[in-house]
């Protein structure tokens, strides 16, 4: 898989599809990488570019030490897209993905043609917050907030089947650099006044049981976007696409074909 490199980081990423596709960006949340998406790709509509970058501190990019500034987090996707020349991408951004998504849509709207903000808002919970959990992973590592960070991220029915496992695992198996990196730049970042000046075809997508980012907070975001659409999904968390893989696909089918991307 290929990796760009900057002068300051190499970054990895997946490019699957036809080339001259068109493309769909999809950002991934704190603490896994690109290959979050692999069991949704089939069930996307065919013929899409699909681009899966790595954020820094995380998959298969480097590690930088912490903490990383929202700034660059955006600035590496934004060399990415230019780095492959693609213009009026669609961007689907998770969690923190979704704030990466805002602040490149307001940086450069000629990269972004629609955004997908999935399990995300404007400002992803108070910096307290953020810093209790930093404090508990610069103690404990990862396993101080995994068993939470699974409350949030996964239902209950889900979580009783015992099939979060492997995604524990995976949270465990990242760097705690690159979570602490990462979550530093959340605990900074609020982007109520930027994301309120976007205009453009965007779809916002809720958990009924995310105890990441709540319902009535994704709403907000939605409602600072004029002409949003706002989605909420039964029975899944804050990941809803693993939970419940086809109806999560089916709204990004409906989405990218009602702005006329495919
Ligand atoms: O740790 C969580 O609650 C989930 C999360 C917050 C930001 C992100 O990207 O994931």
């Amino acid at each position: 898989m290929p990796h760009l490199f900057l002068p300051d980081l190499r970054l990895h990423y997946h490019d699957d599809g036809p080339k001259d596709g068109p493309a769909l960006v999809l950002l991934h949340c704190l603490g896994l990488d690109g290959t979050i998406w692999d069991e949704v790709l089939p069930l996307l509509p065919k013929g899409l570019r699909l681009i899966r970058p790595d954020m820094r501190g995380h998959g298969g990019s480097d590690m930088p030490p912490p903490p990383y500034a929202m700034g660059a987090l955006i600035r590496d996707v934004e060399r990415l897209l230019d780095h492959l020349g693609l213009r009026e991408a669609v961007v689907l951004g998770l969690s923190i993905g979704g704030l990466v998504a805002q602040g490149l849509a307001v940086k450069r709207l000629d990269l972004v043609r629609g955004l997908i903000l999935s399990n995300t808002a404007h400002r992803l919970g108070a910096p307290s917050l953020w810093e209790g959990r930093i404090a508990a992973v610069e103690q404990g590592g990862l396993a101080a907030i995994a068993e939470s960070t699974m409350e949030r991220w996964f239902s209950r029915p889900f979580r009783a089947e015992m099939r979060h496992k492997p995604w524990q695992d995976r949270l465990l198996a990242g760097s705690v650099e690159g979570w602490l990196g990462a979550a530093q730049a959340i605990a900074h970042t609020d982007f109520y006044d930027t994301t309120s000046g976007l205009r453009l075809p965007t779809m916002v997508i809720a958990a009924s049981e995310d105890g990441s980012t709540p319902p009535d907070l994704v709403r907000d975001l939605a409602d600072l976007i004029p002409g949003s659409r706002f989605h909420l999904m039964r029975r899944a968390g804050h990941l809803p696409f693993v939970e419940q893989p086809a109806g999560y696909a089916a709204l990004i089918d409906a989405f990218l074909t009602d702005i006329g991307h495919i």
